[in-house]
């Protein structure tokens, strides 16, 4: 069984009837959307709120109920995928271009639960090049300012285009050697005027599942 599937299995465990659930974004969290959609046609009642349209779309075709932002308060339960998870549940998100509404979505949620395969683990975060969302607006400053925090920005780019996120913004990815002290980072670079969020997740996470590829998965809390 794919590593992916089996955690986000686990994950969607942790549902329980008539919860506000958040939808994360990516090829981990199709799978909790799958699987979700399938305890939603076994009689569970939930509703949900997505992380990208992509998502939203993925749900509607899967029967969950949807509700909008402006009738909620708060958010009972997230799923997510990570782009790596650092031994404090630090995360790096953004690969798929949704940090935005990932980050909203988390930080209103009473428990956050990340789910990846073993791949996605590592002892500091770096490895996988920061998602920074950027307004296209002078879009060369911005990016400048970004070199000066010690990385090699790249716009990203989608068919030789800029990729242009749900919220019509820009993404730089930002390569790191290491990031040591995320924290002090994600402030650094929120201090940047045209940066509208970057994809630190820090102390955000409840829990993390990881899958492997034998079959089994392990629950990781703070
Ligand atoms: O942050 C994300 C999208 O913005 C994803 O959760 C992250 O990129 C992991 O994706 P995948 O599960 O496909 O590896």
């Amino acid at each position: 069984m794919n590593p992916k599937e089996i955690a986000a299995q686990q994950a969607v465990q942790f549902i329980e009837e008539g919860m506000i659930v958040g939808l994360g974004t990516g090829s981990t969290a199709y799978w909790a959307i799958q699987q979700i959609g399938q305890r939603v046609q076994a009689g569970l009642h939930i509703r949900a709120v997505a992380s990208s349209q992509s998502s939203e779309d993925l749900a509607k075709q899967a029967g969950i109920p949807m509700v909008e932002f402006s009738e909620i308060t708060s958010i009972d339960l997230t799923i997510d995928g990570a782009d790596e998870v650092d031994d404090q549940l630090n995360l790096i998100k953004g690969g798929g271009g949704a940090l935005l509404r990932e980050k909203i979505i988390a930080f209103h949620s009473k428990r956050f639960i990340v789910i990846v395969d073993e791949s996605k683990r590592v002892e500091h975060l770096g490895r996988f090049s920061l998602p920074v969302e950027i307004v296209p607006f002078a879009s060369n400053l911005t990016i400048n300012r970004l070199t000066e925090l010690d990385c090699k920005p790249q716009l990203r780019l989608d068919n030789g285009k800029e990729f242009v996120t749900d919220n019509g913004n820009w993404i730089v990815d930002c390569k790191f050697e290491k990031i040591l002290l995320p924290q002090e980072l994600g402030a650094q670079i929120h201090s940047i005027p045209g940066v509208v969020e970057h994809g630190l997740f820090v102390q955000m996470a409840s829990s993390v599942v990881v899958g492997y590829k034998d079959g089994s998965t392990k629950i990781l809390s703070n």
